[in-house]
């Protein structure tokens, strides 16, 4: 693949800044220390999770900079054909799907030995002829991307100079590590080029372009496609929408996607264009907008393993302040620390405050929050990973999708709640089973210290059903019988 067409224009690199810069969120950004400790705050983080937990482009983009590999699963595969008589079967070698040889080479050399399951089951299904319609959706990491990367790279024709392949992204960073795998897969193909319709890649009007593949984000695919005619929609084969899901929750995007795809309608794109979508996750409104995305679906769904608590012990502390709680977590600390350990806050002040505290009785502590830049926070769990800290302080940005399979203890310094101040068990699901993965044995401790703590704590028991035991941090002989 020719490489000159990777190099961004210095107004894209601007736009590419700007862009980022909005998903760092802050002006004042955060910087850990040589011990990967952080211990500065700004205005900002007074605010709770409930932001971060709506950055989901941001978090996407820390999935993609952290995973290295595919994520395991042995989960269940749900698969509705459009025409259940049609011969397509799920494949468990790449060899089996007839790839023309370059492809396959790239898929090798990539690393890649087998298809993932959603990859076993959609590659049939997307590679068929004629081009069959999909809807997928499978959990973060486990091979989407690479999924219809490879569906695009195998119905483009290198030699025909126009876009062949159009695929829509939520932001400029994201379509950027879409382009990269496509770069790495289609190597062997030296013609193939690749340009991204993104927001300051100014071209001249009426001019047409000449890469086979356009990846960008929907304001500025419909603008080529549509005002500035940069790109021929009738010679389009495969059109791909990834991450509907963080598609939708960013504003505007939901309206735009759809205008491109009906922007054909005005029969521009061609009847036999194959549409793929790609969400991680399935709530209602996901479903109802690929359902207006994608005419005649194929559906593939992969049901995430139930993450369950019984490999976990559970414990409450009972606390009367926030420095009693400190108090507390000093007492455990050494029991804690014989593995690694993450512990929770409800909001980036207490988790910053909570960090600085440690720090400064000489624990090695590392600390990831909402306000950190994306690139520091896959750094912080980078080294966290590779067990260079031992223990993590966090907010719920880290709750969910992030496996570090050491972490045997998860400590909710603040138990989780929603905006109205009601436990949130999906939460508390997500934060200690981060813990005892894999029929491992977990432990969690939880701080409680007031009497509606204490009530939200009931709640969680009940909820699940499960005990929670006090536990005494002022006995020694208590907190050995834990650590062992
Ligand atoms: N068949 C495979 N064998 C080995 N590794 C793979 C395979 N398919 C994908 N991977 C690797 O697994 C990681 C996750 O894959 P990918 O990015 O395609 O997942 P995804 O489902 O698109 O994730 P996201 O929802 O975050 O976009 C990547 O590092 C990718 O290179």
């Amino acid at each position: 693949m020719a490489t000159d067409s990777w190099a961004l224009a210095v107004d894209e690199q601007e736009a590419a800044a700007e862009s980022l810069s909005n998903l760092h969120l802050k002006e004042e950004k955060i910087k850990p220390d040589t011990n990967g400790a952080v211990v500065k705050t700004n205005a900002n983080a007074e605010k709770t999770d409930e932001e971060e937990k709506e950055d989901r482009a941001a978090q996407s983009l820390l999935n993609k900079l952290i995973r290295s590999n595919l994520v395991d699963n042995t989960n269940q595969v749900e698969v509705l054909q459009r025409d259940p008589n049609s011969p397509l079967y799920s494949v468990k070698s790449f060899e089996e799907l007839r790839l023309k040889p370059q492809l396959l080479q790239g898929v090798y050399a990539m690393g890649f030995n087998r298809p993932s399951k959603i990859q076993e089951n959609a590659l049939p299904l997307m590679l068929a002829e004629p081009p069959q319609n999909l809807i997928a959706q499978s959990q973060s990491g486990t091979g989407k991307t690479a999924a219809f990367v490879l569906a695009m790279l195998s119905q483009v024709e290198p030699a025909n100079k126009y876009p062949q392949c159009l695929c829509l992204s939520p932001t400029y960073e994201l379509a950027l590590q879409t382009g990269k795998v496509i770069e790495q897969m289609g190597k062997f193909y030296p013609e193939l080029k690749l340009a991204y319709a993104v927001r300051g890649n100014k071209l001249e009007r009426g001019q047409k372009i000449s890469e086979q593949i356009v990846i960008g984000t929907p304001g500025t695919v419909l603008d080529w496609c549509s005002k500035l005619k940069f790109i021929d929609p009738k010679k389009i084969k495969v059109f791909v929408l990834d991450e509907a899901d963080v598609m939708i929750a960013t504003q505007g995007h939901q309206d735009q996607s759809i205008r491109i795809q009906r922007a054909f309608p005005c029969r521009m794109l061609p009847r036999n264009c194959q549409m793929l979508l790609f969400s991680a996750t399935f709530e209602d409104s996901v479903w109802k907008f690929a359902q207006k995305v994608v005419p005649d679906p194929n559906v593939i769904k992969l049901k995430r393993e139930e993450e369950t608590l019984d490999t976990i012990k559970q414990y409450y502390v009972l606390c009367s302040s926030r420095d009693e709680k400190f108090q507390a977590l000093c007492n455990l600390y050494g029991a804690i620390t014989i593995a690694q350990a993450m512990i929770f806050c409800h909001t980036r002040k207490t988790a910053s405050w909570l960090a600085a505290e440690l720090s400064k009785e000489g624990h090695q502590v590392a600390l990831l929050s909402g306000e950190m830049m994306v690139e520091q926070r896959a750094a912080v769990i980078e080294r966290f990973r590779e067990g260079k800290e031992k223990v993590l302080v966090t907010t719920n940005v880290c709750a969910r999708g992030i496996d570090v399979e050491q972490v045997s203890v998860v400590i909710n310094f603040d138990l989780p709640v929603d905006k109205d101040g009601n436990p949130d068990n999906e939460t508390y699901l997500h934060r200690i089973g981060r813990t005892g993965r894999f029929g491992k044995r977990g432990l969690a401790v939880n701080m409680v210290d007031s009497k509606h703590s204490m009530n939200i704590l009931n709640r969680i028991q009940e909820h699940f059903n499960k005990k929670i035991e006090r536990l005494d941090t002022d006995d020694l002989d208590e907190i050995e019988k834990i650590a062992n």
